[in-house]
Formats: structure tokens, sequence, C-alpha cells
């Protein structure tokens, strides 16, 4: 590999950006309709083509989805530098690459190993990580990182994350974004993050949320979704994610819908009411009434006229276990008054 990965990465990155938006200038005239639905499947791929994720020096996970979008589309080799050769077919033909070295700060990428690692040790984002604190307990802090203001950090973020959510198809346009990053307190590691519309004419309060797979199952993509309505309720809006939710996204959201309903229906403040309309549960969850309908069908709480059931409700609390562990987000830590 020619030069360090910092310059290698921006030229890359930078180079496959301006490649892709070289074409769309040649098609100016193309019917946007054929453009659009390119743009959708840019990067998706039927299989895998990088085997596994080398995460900083310690984690080493496989990916789940491919993505072509770190290749040069005509050679298939990462980046756009023609002096690369180390991008190959795999013994078994599937895989274009079988290790990508990802940094662990700020997912900046290669495929040589000692690049890799002089860049580890050097990293800036290792001392300071970027963006400004939006949420800090003890446990956890949330930074809002603006697309504008860091974008390779952004970009390289959502091309990460194109290994492991396969509907994902915005990689470099990061502008209008911002990204909330979730670490450990203390720590410049990022655990997980999720992506905002800085305008969102369907007012969605997520785009996108991904939690690092050597971080899932801790509760992290529950924070991370608490903290999005918190944001949507500060704005004033009746909010949600971005749709279609993947597999995970729709088990997680349902997840978290299930506990915020059951709360405000059996413990808060709808707890004394003799009916409760969906308009009602909506404006003091400040989740969408769609929302609302599809967790208590999955909860098999809602009947003709749309009356809840609050004894399933309760069926389904008795095996889901103590709610002392329900929501993870604590007021007092927010820092998000401007
Ligand atoms: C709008 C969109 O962006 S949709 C796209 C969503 N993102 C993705 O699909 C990317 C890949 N997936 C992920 O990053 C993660 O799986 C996320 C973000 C969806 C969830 O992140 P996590 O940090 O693992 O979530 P968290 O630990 O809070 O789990 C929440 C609940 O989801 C469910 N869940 C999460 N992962 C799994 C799993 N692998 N298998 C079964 N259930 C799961 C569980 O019910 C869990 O609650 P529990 O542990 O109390 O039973």
């Amino acid at each position: 590999m020619a030069g360090s990965i910092d310059q290698s990465l921006i030229t890359s990155t930078q180079q496959l950006k301006g490649k892709k938006n070289g074409e769309k200038d040649k098609n100016k005239s193309s019917v946007n309709l054929k453009k659009d639905r390119k743009e959708m499947l840019y990067g998706i791929l039927n299989e895998r083509n990088i085997r596994q994720i080398q995460f900083g020096v310690s984690k080493r996970f496989p990916t789940w989805y491919g993505s072509a979008v770190y290749f040069d589309p005509e050679t298939k080799r990462l980046g756009c530098s023609e002096s690369r050769s180390q991008v190959h077919s795999g013994s078994n033909n599937q895989y274009w690459l079988d290790t990508l070295f990802v940094c662990e700060y700020c997912f900046k990428y290669t495929d040589d190993q000692t690049v890799f690692i002089a860049h580890a040790a050097a990293c800036p984002f290792q001392k300071h990580a970027p963006g400004k604190i939006k949420y800090k307990s003890p446990e956890y802090t949330i930074r809002r990182v603006k697309g504008s203001k860091y974008q390779l950090f952004c970009q390289c973020l959502c091309l990460f994350t194109k290994l492991f959510l396969d509907n994902k198809s915005m990689y470099f346009k990061v502008d209008h974004y911002e990204f909330y990053v979730v670490y450990e307190t203390g720590s410049t590691k990022p655990m997980g993050f999720f992506s905002k519309d800085l305008v969102s004419y369907q007012q969605n309060n997520l785009a996108c949320i991904l939690t690092l797979p050597p971080y899932q199952r801790r509760g992290l993509g529950s924070l991370l979704i608490e903290f999005s309505y918190k944001l949507s309720q500060l704005e004033g809006v009746i909010s949600g994610p971005e749709v279609p939710l993947s597999p995970f996204g729709l088990i997680g959201y349902l997840k978290y819908w299930s506990r915020i309903l059951y709360w405000h229906l059996i413990e808060g403040d709808l707890a004394h009411f003799d009916k409760v309309s969906l308009e009602d549960l909506s404006i003091v969850t400040g989740m969408r009434v769609s929302d609302i309908i599809l967790t208590l069908k999955h909860l098999n709480c809602i009947g003709e006229n749309n009356q809840i059931y609050l004894q399933s409700l309760n069926t389904w609390f008795k095996s889901n276990g103590a709610k002392g562990n329900w929501f993870k987000l604590q007021d007092e830590y927010l820092l998000i008054d401007d």
C-alpha cells in the first residue's frame, strides 16, 4: 500500500465519492428514476466480499453483509489507487478481501497490517474523541458529531456500517446529518451510534442505528433509541425511526416501544385513566400512532375500535423480566439544551 493510512484513506474515500459524482454529472440527462435506483443499490452485493474485520489491535469479527463501496467499482481494489495490488479473490472466489483493518477510534481502513499498526499508535481520535458531549453519566457518554465538521470520520463510520446493515445506502453525503456516538465514559472508543437528518420531511428522529458487534446485547441500542426520543421530544415533535427497519432494528424497537407503552399504561401517567386513546398515548410517549399500533398488535393488546387490553399487557410483563433495567438513560445527565 502506498502512502500512510491517512493519505490513502482520504484519497480513496474522496476519489470514490468523486467518481460517483462524476458518473452522475456525465449522466445528467439520463432518466431520474434509473439514477435513483442505481443510488439505492450502490454498494449492495448478494454475498459478503470482506471476510472479517480486524478492529483495533485486539478485536476481530466477521462481517455480516457485502459492500462494494470500499472498492473501486471497476477493479474491485480497495480505494482507487492504481498501485494497489493486494485485494484479490480468496481461494473460494467469494471474498475480495480476507481482512479489512479498521481503526477503532476513527474508522479509517486499510488492507495493510503494518500501516494499520502505525496508524493505531498515532490516531488523534485516540486522545480526543470528536464532537460535543450531549449526555454524560458515570457509565456512558454520547457525543454529537456533525457530518459537516467531521466529514471523513462520518463517511468512514457509514462505510463500516454497511458491513452490518444491508439496506444502508448513505455513505458520502454526510453534511446533512449529525451522528450521536456512544462511548464508555472516559474512553474514546466508539461503541455504537445513530445518525439523524438535520432536516427530515418525515420528522424521523433516527436515520440509521448500529451497535458495533463487540458491544451488542448490552443495552446500548436501547440507550441510543431512548436518547433519540429525548431529542425529538425536546423539539416538540411526535417522531420515530426511518423505515424500513432491519430485522434487528425491528426487534430492538419493538422491545423499546413495548416497555414504553407498558410503563405509561400500567405504571405511569396514564395508569389511572378509564379509557386511553392512541392519540393520548402518542402525545405522552412521543411515538407515532402507527408505531403504537404495530407494538400493541405485536403484544396482542389491541382489539376492535382500537381498544387496548391491559390484561394482555400485564401478561406480557410477567414473561418479560424485571423492569429495573428497562430504561438506561438518566435525565440528570442530559446536556441537550442547545
Ligand atoms: C432505522 C434503522 O437504522 S434499522 C437498522 C438497525 N440496525 C441494524 O440492523 C444494524 C445491526 N444491528 C445492530 O446494530 C443492533 O442489533 C441493534 C442496534 C439493532 C440493537 O443494538 P443492541 O445494542 O444489541 O441492542 P440492545 O442490547 O439494547 O437490545 C435490545 C433488544 O433487542 C433484542 N435483540 C438485540 N439483538 C438481538 C439478537 N441478536 N437476537 C435476538 N434479540 C436481539 C433483544 O430483545 C434486546 O433486549 P434484551 O437483551 O433485553 O432481551
